[in-house]
């Protein structure tokens, strides 16, 4: 296994992700960020510069599980001290398992700022994927919007809330095309557009006939969740999460904030015509045009505009079809198997709350509010005051009703977080609610750091003691991001193995922004010793500059 190294400075600039020059966060000049590309075993090593003028930053690897280097996760306030401006850190820590990740900024709403990227690790050597392929392409999906993170930050923590609202624009490998359709010659009335820009012009996949390709698909959306489809085309889902799935076909996939998928596409169709990759959004009201790209069939011109109309994503509340995708994905013969009982139960009912007239979303009545000190740092060397005392609840009271607004919405901010013994097998189990509107209840996807989980159960209401006896403890998929939908619950079980402090949240950035998520620390004691540039700021800071480390 080899170390690669990456130099990056972070800084914003001026580009056109969709046709209509704004700002947003690039690396190295680039947006995406560039794609980091390893093999399984191998060390990432990421020397990373901020060159935001006035902001710090940190950057976190998705679906890496930091094992033995918790202060490498990139989560401020949690694993690290955001960077601060002309710093450098440098993160350094092993990919273990091959898949498909992303990277994206953990500080704020810098992920919605387009601060992204992808991260591709290959078998080890001599190691080879089971499923094969003869060409892949990468595809890495996120919406954006025409406010500022600045401007969409302060509206969140105002009184009266000024919600974001639904994205601008939909990308996919960060081009867009705003309130401009490509598919122009197909719906009247519409306006064609300059699509010629390199910054905003469609993503071409140029295929060969009768060959199988791999797409790696990740979802880096700050709100929407997203469908994707291919004309005239099925797709074999076979990686979830950097997880090897059952392969199952599908005519379309969902994809919510936080995941990733592989799917295998033959190109089997008239080979003289191109196809549309068309991308559309779930689970809310949708006011954002599909973002759209061309499969081209060599040697079809890839100008050439495809016959048939792009795939039209299913009605945006038909619960009915993301459950069923949801439910089909399961471990493939041969994956890891979950212990078959667990030693803790938590129960995190999500409820949307006022406190003091901000509107916040909580979780067992408390809303995340995180500290100026790192828990990583705080928690290892056992400093007092530095976030709230206490467990958080491990449940919530019997007679809340979940299909019903909040009686009393009021909730509390806190810091306190979950200690879960070292080495023990944990449930948690989100309990969806209705939010603070009547017959509103929204899809939320959970994301935990430091662990894969294994997705055990899903059911409709409120979930019940009896439920347990119908867990699927033979081929739960192996995952690091998983949805609850509208008034229902979901249940993953993970082996809390990996000493550090994880965050555990909504990947949906406004409503991380709005406290939705949860601090789980285990086995501190055994984290090795913290390079100090992660903890120099609050009071390790201070306790380090006096030279005072235990
Ligand atoms: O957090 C949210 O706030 C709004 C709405 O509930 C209140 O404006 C919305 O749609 C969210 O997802």
């Amino acid at each position: 296994s080899k170390t690669r190294h990456f130099k990056w400075e972070v800084g914003y600039i001026y580009a056109s992700p969709d046709c209509n020059e704004k700002i947003l966060i690039g690396i190295n000049g680039q947006f995406p960020g560039p794609t980091i590309r390893a093999k399984a075993g191998d060390t990432i090593h990421v020397e990373l510069k901020n060159t935001l003028h006035t902001e710090g930053v940190v950057i976190h690897w998705h679906g890496i599980r930091q094992f033995g280097t918790p202060w490498a996760d990139g989560t401020a306030s949690i694993s690290q001290c955001a960077i601060d401006p002309e710093e450098t850190f440098v993160y350094r820590f092993r990919v273990e398992k091959a898949g498909t990740y992303f990277y994206h900024g953990h500080y704020g709403m810098q992920r919605a700022a387009g601060l992204y990227g992808s991260l591709i690790v290959d078998a080890a050597d001599g190691e080879a994927e089971p499923f094969r392929y003869d060409g892949e392409f990468n595809l890495l999906l996120s919406d954006w919007y025409h406010q500022s993170i600045y401007d969409q930050t302060v509206g969140l923590s105002s009184k009266p809330f000024r919600w974001i609202g639904e994205p601008q624009t939909l990308l996919i490998n960060g081009r867009g095309q705003y309130n401009c359709s490509l598919a122009a010659h197909l719906i009247e009335g519409s306006n064609t557009c300059e699509t010629t820009s390199k910054d905003c012009a469609p993503v071409v996949l140029r295929v060969l006939p009768n060959k199988t390709y791999r797409l790696r698909i990740a979802s880096t959306t700050s709100l929407s969740s997203l469908n994707l489809a291919i004309g005239n085309h099925k797709m074999v889902v076979v990686e979830a999460d950097g997880n090897h799935v059952e392969p199952f076909m599908v005519d379309d996939i969902d994809i919510y904030s936080g995941e990733s998928y592989s799917v295998l596409l033959t190109t089997d169709q008239n080979p003289s015509s191109n196809y549309w990759l068309s991308i559309g959004v779930r689970g809310r009201k949708p006011k954002t045009s599909p973002a759209l790209a061309i499969v081209n069939y060599s040697p079809n011109s890839p100008s050439k505009l495809p016959e048939s109309s792009p795939p039209i994503a299913p009605e945006w509340n038909d619960y009915n079809h993301s459950k069923s995708f949801s439910y089909r994905i399961l471990a493939r013969r041969g994956a890891p198997k979950p212990p078959q009982s667990a030693d803790r139960r938590i129960v995190l009912l999500n409820t949307q709350n006022k406190i003091d007239g901000y509107t916040k979303w909580s979780i067992n009545n408390i809303s995340l509010a995180l500290p100026p000190t790192p828990y990583l740092g705080s928690m290892r060397y056992r400093l007092k005051n530095a976030f709230d005392a206490g467990t958080p609840p491990e449940n919530f009271p019997s007679s809340y009703d979940v299909m019903r607004p909040p009686t009393n919405p009021n909730s509390t901010q806190s810091s306190n977080a979950y200690v879960i013994r070292f080495n023990s097998t944990v449930d948690v189990i989100l309990q969806n609610a209705n939010a603070l509107a009547v017959n509103v209840s929204e899809i939320h996807p959970w994301h935990l750091h430091g662990h894969d989980f294994w997705v055990v159960g899903y059911g409709d209401g409120r979930f019940d003691e009896k439920d347990v006896a119908r867990f699927n403890l033979k081929n739960p998929p192996l995952r690091n991001t998983v949805v609850i939908f509208p008034y229902g619950w979901t249940a993953i079980r993970f082996v809390a193995d990996n000493p550090g402090v994880w965050a555990f949240h909504c990947h949906i950035e406004p409503h991380l922004h709005m406290g939705m998520g949860v601090i789980f620390a285990e086995g501190v004691e055994h984290v090795g010793k913290i390079p100090k540039e992660a903890l120099v700021c609050g009071m390790t800071g201070k306790m380090l500059m006096h030279n005072h480390l235990p």
